[in-house]
């Protein structure tokens, strides 16, 4: 089977968060299963383009309104990656640094979109199925069907993923015209509260839509930033799907970041070992238990409310237990944090930015993870942490709460608690406190933690699945 995934971020070609390691992990997996997947993806001006070798195979000329783009489509030559790359690459639109955060972003992903789709129009090959991943992609469904430009691609199947239902990529009606040639009496299927919403869209016209995890599909239904009646209208198309994790990347036993390997049996002096480099680099004390947060510095994540709760676990617990957080994002909620770091110096340490190294580090190296998501699609950091035998601490959601059972219950291995509250995230360190004083007990949850199987083999094989019913799928 012929697959084209379409995303923003691709691990290790671009990254912001977990959406580029799943689009970075499941093609693998599934070339490996015998199929042919693809990445396509924007042109960024990033180390991995600037070290890797690429052929131009495809060139053309496409519009964006009235104004004309020239553009390339770039292959990725040596298969580095493990599955093909595709880069659609146009000179002054997609040819920068960033990802994200452009003034011109909404014009940047319909051009992507559509000279993706011009692409392929010319292919003497194509796939069997496209499957779009969040909304920056979320237009081709739509396009597919109801643009003339394309009717000999609308029988190929779509597949649209949502790592991340909270945005939607809207824009206002005024910039229809970027959009080529389609079906004005198809417009509805655009629009959401008087704007065009390509998530909206993407949900109404692709074959089928799925989220990263069971109860995420369920949560969206009464939490997706004002598509709650979409997904309540269209809750039998959708199928939850759990991520899995790349285990050549996320293994400590042969993790080329990390400061000393480590399997299940060496958990105990190889978690030591890590969590010395740590302590040396951010000056704590190694006997005590290290608790730490890793991610975008958001509300979703609960990060705005780390500065007070570890100020309040500090109130009752100060020389007892040290906080390591490293996260970018919201600037208030990095400037509370910086605060916390110089009222706390012996106890908390702050990394304010992106550093793939120092994750890695981090999760061999604390003792618990801390997740007071709002809302966490599916989570990645969780099934790393366990991996890396270090407790994660999460708020029962989403996918924390399909993947995390709580130590108190039978065969369980985490912390849970039910709100993102300075109370419960409170609550959750004097466990973690407490569990760290038995370190028997400690040890064999670690031991539990790094024998569980969160790899692709499963996730990739429902995807395989889905896209084979679609043929049968009459839209
Ligand atoms: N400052 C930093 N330095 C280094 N590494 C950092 C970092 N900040 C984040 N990361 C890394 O980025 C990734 C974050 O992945 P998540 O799945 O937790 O979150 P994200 O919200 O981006 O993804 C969305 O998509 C994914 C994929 O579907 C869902 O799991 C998730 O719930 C959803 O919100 C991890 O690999 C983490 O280590």
């Amino acid at each position: 089977m012929r697959i084209f995934h379409l995303s923003a971020e691709c691990y290790p070609v671009a990254k912001v968060g977990g959406l580029a390691d799943v689009v970075g992990a499941l093609p693998k997996y599934q070339t490996l299963a015998g199929h042919q997947a693809a990445v396509v993806m924007p042109f960024y001006d990033r180390k991995f383009t600037r070290e890797n070798e690429f052929d131009i195979v495809f060139r053309s000329a496409t519009l964006l309104g009235t104004r004309r783009l020239y553009f390339e489509i770039l292959k990725e030559r040596n298969n580095v990656l493990g599955f093909e790359l595709f880069l659609v690459r146009i000179p002054g639109l997609i040819d920068r640094e960033n990802i994200y955060s452009y003034p011109d972003e909404t014009e940047q992903f319909i051009a992507f979109q559509i000279c993706f789709l011009d692409w392929i129009s010319y292919s003497q090959q194509l796939p069997d199925v496209i499957h779009c991943h969040d909304h920056h992609s979320g237009l081709v469904p739509f396009l597919l069907q109801h643009s003339k430009l394309y009717t000999q691609l609308s029988k190929i199947p779509t597949v649209f993923t949502i790592h991340n239902g909270q945005y939607h990529g809207a824009f206002g009606w005024d910039k229809l015209a970027y959009l080529p040639e389609i079906d004005l009496t198809k417009t509805g299927l655009l629009d959401w509260s008087g704007g065009i919403n390509p998530l909206a869209s993407a949900v109404r016209c692709a074959s089928r839509y799925t989220t990263v995890s069971p109860s995420y599909l369920e949560e969206l239904i009464y939490s997706s930033n004002g598509l709650e009646y979409l997904f309540f209208l269209e809750r039998d198309k959708g199928v939850g799907i759990i991520n899995g994790i790349d285990t050549d990347i996320w293994n400590p036993a042969t993790d080329n970041m990390i400061a000393a390997k480590y399997n299940t049996i060496k958990v105990s002096a190889g978690k030591q070992k890590n969590k010395a480099a740590l302590c040396t680099r951010f000056n704590f004390d190694i006997s005590k238990p290290l608790i730490s947060f890793i991610g975008r510095l958001v509300f979703e994540k609960g990060a705005d409310l780390l500065a007070e709760a570890i100020t309040a676990s500090l109130a009752d617990y100060a020389g007892r237990v040290n906080f390591l957080i490293l996260g970018a994002g919201d600037p208030e909620t990095e400037m509370a944090l910086q605060e916390l770091k110089e009222k706390f110096p012996a106890d908390t340490s702050v990394y304010i930015g992106y550093n793939e190294e120092l994750a890695h580090l981090v999760y061999a190296g604390a003792d618990f993870l801390l997740m007071p998501s709002r809302v966490e699609p599916c989570g990645l950091n969780q099934l790393y942490s366990l991996r890396y035998g270090t407790m994660p601490m999460v708020r029962s959601t989403g996918g924390l709460k399909d993947t995390v059972i709580d130590y108190g219950e039978e065969d369980g291995y985490g912390i849970r608690y039910n709100h993102t509250s300075v109370e419960d995230i409170c609550y959750s360190v004097s466990r973690a406190i407490a569990l760290y004083a038995d370190p028997k007990k400690l040890q064999a949850l670690r031991k539990r933690m790094m024998a569980l199987d969160f790899s692709w083999d499963v996730s990739a094989k429902q995807y395989m699945e889905l896209y084979q019913s679609l043929n049968t799928i009459i839209i």
